[in-house]
């Protein structure tokens, strides 16, 4: 396995580029750990496969370099990078038995037949198609086939990293949960650098040590599953993760308060804000405390979701969503107050420091 040093990396698809939006990926510089488990997440054109596909060596950058254990790979083909992948769709051989479906990575590079039986037996006991070994792989479902693909992708233990690129699309939405807690317990037994494309939260925040989000062709933040939930770095972050996401409201500092509409909320310290030309306040529908006390609040809608309720609430003319429990009283003329621990502030969609 390999640590995987991104430095300097841009990737335009069209020639000359020269505008920042000309490019599909902008700057990404980042030192991936060797071991690591890591999601890209994103909406769809936010740049996820191409940045895979540069790992992968698939797509060569417009710009910059790719070091493996500190090596440049930059312009070396995927099978010289020694990476293993995992496509959306099943890349397996119809005529093969299951077993040799598997087993075709290892005997391709000349494993010791023994050692490709214990492997591939492993690796049978894992994906659940120990009872079809010895099947066709022609006419399985798409599950089992991709099950075979991701079995494929796993194999070989010398691989510098396993790449997937939203392998669980086609497969049954029950299983999915299954197989992801395969990959995780894979990861923890091997230590294998895993490098998962998805544009699903709950596939990336179950899979992943650290997700990599991504917007509009540009990394916004990388962290646990839990910095990414307390501390967006950027707006798109808090809306993205969580259900609902993070209420944006647009603000204004004045010292060490947050003016929203006609509503001051003080913080610890003045936001570090020169310069900037849109601020925002970020709260998450989880800190926000619903009762008798506080500002003022106009509910319009609850919604229940079994062990909790999702109010929709007007508070300063912008709309915001509530979490409160199965349980938690909704009083007719409603205040709202933040929990100082919840709070954000965005200059230009960028959190920002707080003076100390
Ligand atoms: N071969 C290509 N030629 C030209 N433009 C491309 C090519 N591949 C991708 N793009 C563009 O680059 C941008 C990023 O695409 P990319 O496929 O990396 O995003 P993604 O996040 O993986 O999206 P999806 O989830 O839909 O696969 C998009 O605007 C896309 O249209």
């Amino acid at each position: 396995m390999a640590k995987i040093g991104l430095h300097g990396i841009r990737h335009a698809y069209g020639v000359r580029p020269g505008r920042p939006n000309d490019y599909a990926l902008k700057e990404v510089s980042h030192d991936w750990e060797d071991g690591g488990a890591y999601a890209l997440l994103g909406p769809s054109g936010c740049g996820k496969t191409t940045l895979l596909n540069i790992i992968s060596g698939l797509v060569t950058p417009s710009e910059g370099q790719i070091l493996f254990d500190g090596r440049d790979v930059t312009h070396l083909s995927t099978e010289e990078r020694n990476i293993a992948q995992v496509f959306q769709f099943p890349v397996i051989y119809d005529t093969m038995t299951v077993f040799d479906n598997l087993a075709f990575p290892l005997r391709n590079r000349g494993v010791p037949e023994a050692e490709v039986r214990r492997k591939v037996n492993e690796i049978l006991e894992i994906t659940g198609l120990a009872d079809r070994a010895k099947r066709k792989a022609r006419g399985l479902t798409a599950d089992l086939k991709q099950k075979i693909s991701l079995g494929r992708g796993l194999v070989r233990s010398d691989v510098n990293a396993i790449l997937f690129d939203e392998p669980l699309t086609v497969i049954d939405p029950h299983m999915k949960w299954q197989l992801r807690s395969q990959l995780k317990m894979l990861h923890r037994q091997f230590g294998f650098t895993m490098v998962y494309v998805t544009h699903d939260q709950t596939e990336a925040l179950t899979f992943a040590d650290k997700v990599v989000v991504m917007y509009e062709g540009e990394i916004v933040q990388i962290g646990t599953p839990a910095e990414l939930f307390e501390r967006p770095s950027h707006t798109f972050v808090g809306y993205f993760i969580g259900s609902p996401g993070m209420n944006v409201l647009p603000a204004q500092v004045d010292g060490a308060s947050i003016i929203v509409g006609d509503q001051s909320i003080a913080i610890d310290r003045a936001p570090k804000i020169a310069g900037a030309s849109r601020i925002e306040l970020g709260i998450r529908p989880e800190f926000i405390r619903l009762g008798r006390e506080g500002m003022p609040v106009t509910v319009t809608k609850v919604e229940d979701i079994g062990r909790q309720k999702i109010v929709r609430a007007a508070f300063a003319g912008k709309p915001i969503a509530i979490v409160l429990p199965e349980d938690g009283e909704i009083p007719t003329d409603a205040r709202v107050s933040f929990d100082p621990q919840g709070i954000n502030i965005y200059a230009d969609s960028w959190r920002v420091a707080v003076e100390g």
